[in-house]
Order: C-alpha cells, then structure tokens, then sequence
C-alpha cells in the first residue's frame, strides 16, 4: 500500500488496522517490520497521501477501493483443521465492509485465499446491500519478504481476476489503471476470478516444490558423495530449468508457503482429487523431513548425543533480511536440539529474545491466531460513520 501511495501522488491511501500496537508502530520512527528500503518509501507519502489509521470503519465507508489483506491462517480446529485456510478474518472483514457502505465499492481480495472465496464473500457483500454495488477483484500478492520492494517497484506481472460481467470489467480496468502509474501494460495480467486466486496458490506450490525437489536431492547427494550445489548448478543451467530457487536449505520456513500448500491439499481432497492433494502433500512431507534429517546428521556427528554441549545458532528468522520468524526452520531445529537437552545460544540482529522464547514454546500454527486478531463479535453495534 505504500508503495500504491509513493507511485500514485493523487490517490490517498489510508491503511487500517484493528490492531493499536501496529498503528501505532506504524505511525512511529520505529516500523513493525523490518524490510530493507520500506522506512524509506513510508517516511516519503506518510502525511502526504499515505495515512495509518485503526479507524477502520470510517476508512472503509469512505473509500472507492477496499484491499483486504487479513490473515489467512491454517485452521487449528474444527473441519479441515491442520490443511485449510481459516477465513474468520476475512468474514469478519466482509461483514464489516457490508455494514459500514453507502456507496459502491471495488473490494480487492490481497490476502491469499481458497479459490472460490470470492464467490462466498460476494453473498456477504451483496447480502443486505442496500441497493450498493460490490465489485470483487482478486489481486493476489507475490512479493517475497526482504526483497518486498525490489518486487512491488519491478512486479514479475500483476495478476487481476475479475467477473466476466461489465461491471467486472470495468473494475478490472479501474484496478489496472492504478497499477499502470508503474508497472507496464504487458505485464498487467487479467483473467477470471478463479484462475486469479488459483495462481496464487499454484505460484507458491510450485515455488516451494523446487526446494523440497532439491532438498530432496541433497539427501541423495549426502548419501552418493555428489555436491548438491554442483548438481543444483548443473541442472538449472538448462533454461528450461532455471537457476532460481534452487537453493538446498534446512527446509523452507515463512508464514505462506506450508500454510499455502496445505490449504491447496485440502482443496484437492475437498473436490475429490486424492492423488493430487497427495502430490502436493509430498512437498511439505519432504520439508519436514529436511529439517529433522539436518538435527539427526547434527546429533549424530557429536557422538549421538548433543545433551549439555552448548551449540551456536546465528540467525532465527526464516531467511535473511527479515525479523519475521513464522514458520522458520529454526524452530524445528532449535526445538530438535533442546529435545537432545542440547544447551543453546540463539541470536539474530533482527529477532528479539522475547520473541524466541515465545516461537520456542508456541504450539504449532498458533502464532497465526494472535488475541488481538480474535474477530469483533458480530452483535458489535455500528456507529454511524461518514
Ligand atoms: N507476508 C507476506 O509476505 C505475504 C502475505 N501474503 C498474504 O497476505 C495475507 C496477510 O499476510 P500478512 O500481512 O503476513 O499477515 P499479518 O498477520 O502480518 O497481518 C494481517 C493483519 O490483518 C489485521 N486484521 C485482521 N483482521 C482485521 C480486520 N477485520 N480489520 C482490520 N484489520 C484486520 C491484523 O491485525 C494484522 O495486522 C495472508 O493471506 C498472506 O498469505 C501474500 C503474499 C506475501
Ligand atoms: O505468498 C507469500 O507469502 C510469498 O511467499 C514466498 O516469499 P517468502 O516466503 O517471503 O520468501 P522466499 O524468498 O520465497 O523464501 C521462502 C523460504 O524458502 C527458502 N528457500 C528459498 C529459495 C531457495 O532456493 N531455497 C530455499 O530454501 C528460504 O530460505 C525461505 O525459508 C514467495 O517467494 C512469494 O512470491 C510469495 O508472495
């Protein structure tokens, strides 16, 4: 959104939150996050045409288009739990968009969600809608931490879904001339609804596939005397290959990736598709078996037992340049270690200790259902806004 602000001087963006702390972080010398060149482009439109506000309701009801970015967490309990996306937020979200309107509105879908999800937040949307016109886009994200605004100044390609409707065209070409301020024409893509929340997921399988591919390899090469970075190398040299991403790693960590598959797996399941939710399920089920493959090989090399030896961990988020640590393969590391009654020293310039503690004794999937982000109760009675 910051980025929408710095590259568009004549359109005002208001970024909303429920959460006080981040606001106010936000709002600070000192960012919620830790992004290289971020500071940078929020201290250049903060005040200007970019505002944090936790006045979500008046924002909302006041603005032509709404980007919904909520968190998409792994369900904990009931149907699905452990495999598909959480949508309380999101819903919640809606339902809030749908009370506060008075006028039309293009409601832009950034979070990544099932496909299908449009159709359902159209009912909320529409339902009671006092004769005011939703719009759906999906607008999925591809940006990958550390490198956020590298990708947002110079995007692969900008994915917009839309109805195939008039109205649903012309939010396309509404959303599409925001882009435009910045991004070229070809690189803009449009397609249907469905196929735009799909290549989200699609994009983030297919990326971790690669990883859990050569990772997977990295066990062979361990156990054949062959230098995983040289077949790595040697394999992606071919251009229809490619060298990206095809880096061998303890495991991949980060809050999108595994959350994403699992989501996919259950959609596969969910339209009677068994052999390709099990295709998918591999990637993760190689991903772990990295992570605690590399704990036995390090338990192994100190005798078989690392119980009182004091071991080193330098960096805990889950790649560098970033403080984010959900889903880093730190944890399963560090937790594999400590199960050995390991003694460890953790540090990373970028997490604070706190933080460790909290990640080390957290359950699993857990850090993605903060309090703060429990949803407002449906019965919250709305002020009049606007
Ligand atoms: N973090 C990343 O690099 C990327 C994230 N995504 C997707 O974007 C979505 C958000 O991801 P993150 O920003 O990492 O999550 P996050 O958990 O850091 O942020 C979500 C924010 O939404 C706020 N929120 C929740 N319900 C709300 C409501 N009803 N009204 C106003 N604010 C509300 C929360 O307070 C929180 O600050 C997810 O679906 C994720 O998969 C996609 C691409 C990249
Ligand atoms: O949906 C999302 O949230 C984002 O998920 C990833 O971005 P991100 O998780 O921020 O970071 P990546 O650079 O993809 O790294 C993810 C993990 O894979 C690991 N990795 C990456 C590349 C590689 O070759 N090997 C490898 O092990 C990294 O160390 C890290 O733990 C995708 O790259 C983004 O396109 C996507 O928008």
């Amino acid at each position: 959104m910051a980025v929408i602000a710095l590259k568009c001087p004549d359109i005002e963006v208001a970024v909303v939150d429920i959460s006080v702390p981040r606001i106010t972080a936000w709002n600070s010398d000192q960012l919620p996050i830790y992004e290289p060149g971020l500071e940078d482009v929020v201290k250049q439109c903060r005040g200007k045409n970019l505002f944090f506000s936790t006045d979500v309701e008046k924002h909302v009801c006041e603005a032509d288009i709404v980007f919904v970015s909520v968190n998409t967490p792994t369900k904990t309990r009931g149907l699905g739990a452990g495999k598909a996306a959480d949508l309380t937020y999101w819903e919640s979200a809606a339902r809030m968009i749908a009370d506060v309107s008075k006028s039309d509105k293009i409601v832009v879908e950034k979070s990544t969600v099932p496909v299908k999800t449009a159709e359902a937040i159209e009912k909320i949307l529409t339902h009671n809608s006092k004769g005011i016109n939703f719009q759906i886009l999906s607008n999925p994200e591809f940006l990958a931490e550390g490198t956020a605004i590298e990708d947002l100044f110079k995007p692969d390609r900008v994915l917009i879904g839309g109805r195939e409707t008039p109205e649903g065209q012309k939010a396309i070409k509404m959303l599409k001339d925001v882009y435009a301020h910045w991004v070229p024409e070809e690189n803009i893509i449009t397609t249907n609804l469905w196929s735009a929340e799909l290549s989200k997921l699609a994009a983030n399988a297919f990326l971790a596939q690669r990883i859990s591919s050569v990772n997977a390899m990295s066990a062979l090469c361990e156990a054949t005397g062959a230098n995983v970075s040289e077949v790595s190398y040697a394999v992606g040299k071919d251009t229809r290959i490619g060298s990206k991403f095809l880096n061998p790693s303890v495991g991949f960590g980060g809050s999108c990736f595994q959350k994403d598959i699992l989501n996919l797996v259950y959609i596969c399941e969910c339209n009677g598709l068994p052999e390709v939710a099990e295709y998918w399920r591999q990637v993760i089920k190689i991903n772990d078996y990295q992570k605690s493959r590399f704990v036995n090989r390090v338990v192994a090399s100190m005798f078989n037992t690392v119980s009182n030896k004091k071991i080193a961990i330098l960096g805990f988020a889950f790649k560098k340049d970033t403080g984010d640590t959900r889903e880093t393969p730190a944890i399963d590391v560090c937790k594999g270690l400590l199960g050995d009654k390991a003694r460890l020293s953790i540090y990373d310039p970028q997490v604070t200790e706190d933080q460790i503690q909290r990640d080390l004794t957290m359950n699993k999937f857990d850090w993605d259902h903060p309090l703060h982000l429990q949803p407002m109760s449906p019965t919250t009675v709305k002020q009049e806004r606007c």
